[in-house]
């Protein structure tokens, strides 16, 4: 079977970032390759915030799979892809 990862940039605002998460992990996850996904900051408010957000995520994701940035990082390198 060929190899096809998935990579998804989650652009998205921190209160559904759990959702787009699921979706992601369990329902369009790669059949044969890996998955990775983005989470842009803020990535909580505090430690506390941040590590109860880092917990949610880890129920679908392992952390390898776990890339978290700045927006203007990476907005520049998504708009030349479109
Ligand atoms: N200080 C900081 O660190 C800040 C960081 N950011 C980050 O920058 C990125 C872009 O921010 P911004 O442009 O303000 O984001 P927006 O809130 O305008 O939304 C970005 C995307 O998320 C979608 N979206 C928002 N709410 C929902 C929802 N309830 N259900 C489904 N889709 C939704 C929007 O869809 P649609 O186009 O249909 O509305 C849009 O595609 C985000 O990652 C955000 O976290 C933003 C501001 C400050
Ligand atoms: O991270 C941030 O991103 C937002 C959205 O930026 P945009 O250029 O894609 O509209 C910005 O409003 C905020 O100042 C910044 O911290």
């Amino acid at each position: 079977m060929r190899v096809a990862n998935r990579l998804f940039y989650l652009s998205i605002p921190p209160n559904i970032f759990i959702d787009g998460v699921k979706c992601a992990s369990t329902s369009t996850s790669a059949a044969n390759g890996w998955t990775r996904v983005i989470v842009e900051k803020p990535l909580g408010r505090d430690s506390e915030s941040s590590a109860a957000l880092t917990r949610s995520l880890k129920q679908y994701l392992d952390e390898d799979q776990i890339f978290r940035i700045d927006h203007y990082l990476g907005k520049e390198l998504v708009e030349d892809l479109s």
